[in-house]
């Protein structure tokens, strides 16, 4: 319980508090924002917003209420001191002082669990990798760990169905879940993935944070939006994991920086403080290292 506390502080408490103002030495952030995504989810255009195009008088307060919305500011870091260099690349976090010891050096596959009962017990510090059947969860923990077939993947949806552990540098753990949401799975298989999921998210008390992956290249899906709601209810620290960020779309349907912006708002509507999220690609690695980051100032916290 105490850990959960402790979870729940990085998560809603951190960010930035409701009084602090924009200072004036640092940029505002929501070009910042602009520019990460026209340049990594879109490298073929020029296009960015710039200082110019902000109505005149008004970027000091929209970008102060821009960062108390949507930055998310870990532990250890004044708000007031952030600059823009802090703040990683197609993300809204800002990097502070725990972050480190990204790298991964060894990965070995532990166990797959039915029941969250039957998960391992020794406590060390673990994030979840939660979205939609298909989204590309065990294709961004080989990513992440850069071996091809550690978890394994299908262009089938359905393909994980177990709770399986990966142990990190004999220190962490990445947890590859089933997917939700997925049509063909019987109404009773559905009841069973909700109820031992939920199990597993409600009593692990090791849960660093959830990352609950989005398809950047479909519109918002009322799933994920459940989803995020249902943690945020729980009070389950997540950050929002954009996957599939490298299919451009070309003709119909948007692009994935449109999607995005369109999920952020549906987001913004529930929560009064914007969880973290970062784009990410598990074809092209965007995100892989700057995500990596993100785990370790939460873990390093975590392990404080
Ligand atoms: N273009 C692109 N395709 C991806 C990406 N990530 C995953 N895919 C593809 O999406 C499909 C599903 O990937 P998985 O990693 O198996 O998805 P999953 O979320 O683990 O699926 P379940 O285990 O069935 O819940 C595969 O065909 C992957 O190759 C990505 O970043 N970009
Ligand atoms: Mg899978």
């Amino acid at each position: 319980m105490l850990l959960r506390n402790r979870l729940l502080s990085l998560q809603f408490t951190s960010l930035l508090s409701p009084s602090s103002s924009y200072p004036r030495k640092t940029k505002p952030f929501f070009l910042s924002f602009g520019n990460a995504l026209s340049s990594s989810a879109r490298p073929h255009t020029s296009e960015h917003v710039s200082a110019s195009k902000t109505p005149t008088g008004s970027s000091f307060s929209e970008a102060a209420k821009f960062l108390r919305t949507f930055m998310f500011v870990p532990p250890g870091v004044d708000p007031e001191e952030v600059t823009e260099d802090m703040v990683l690349a197609g993300s809204n976090i800002v990097i502070g002082p725990y972050a480190g010891d990204s790298k991964i050096k060894e990965v070995e596959f532990v166990k797959s669990s039915g029941k969250a009962k039957d998960c391992p017990k020794d406590n060390r510090p673990e994030f979840a990798i939660l979205g939609r059947s298909n989204v590309g969860k065990s294709s961004l923990i080989n990513a992440l760990v850069r071996k091809k077939e550690v978890a394994l993947t299908s262009k089938k949806p359905g393909k994980t169905q177990l709770i399986n552990h990966f142990l990190v540098n004999k220190s962490w753990y990445i947890v590859d879940l089933p997917g939700y949401g997925f049509a063909k799975v019987s109404e009773s298989a559905r009841t069973d993935w909700s109820s031992f999921t939920k199990g597993y998210f409600l009593n692990r008390d090791n849960l660093v944070a959830v990352l609950l992956l989005v398809d950047a290249s479909v519109p918002p899906q009322k799933i994920d939006l459940d989803c995020a709601n249902w943690l945020g209810r729980n009070k389950i620290p997540m950050t929002f994991v954009f996957t599939k960020c490298d299919k451009m779309k070309v003709g119909k349907g948007k692009r994935p920086d449109e999607n995005i912006r369109n999920f952020q708002q549906l987001i913004a509507e529930n929560f009064p403080k914007h969880p973290p999220w970062i784009m990410t690609s598990s074809v092209t690695g965007l995100g892989r290292d700057e995500l990596l980051l993100h785990m370790s100032q939460l873990r390093n916290y975590w392990d404080q």
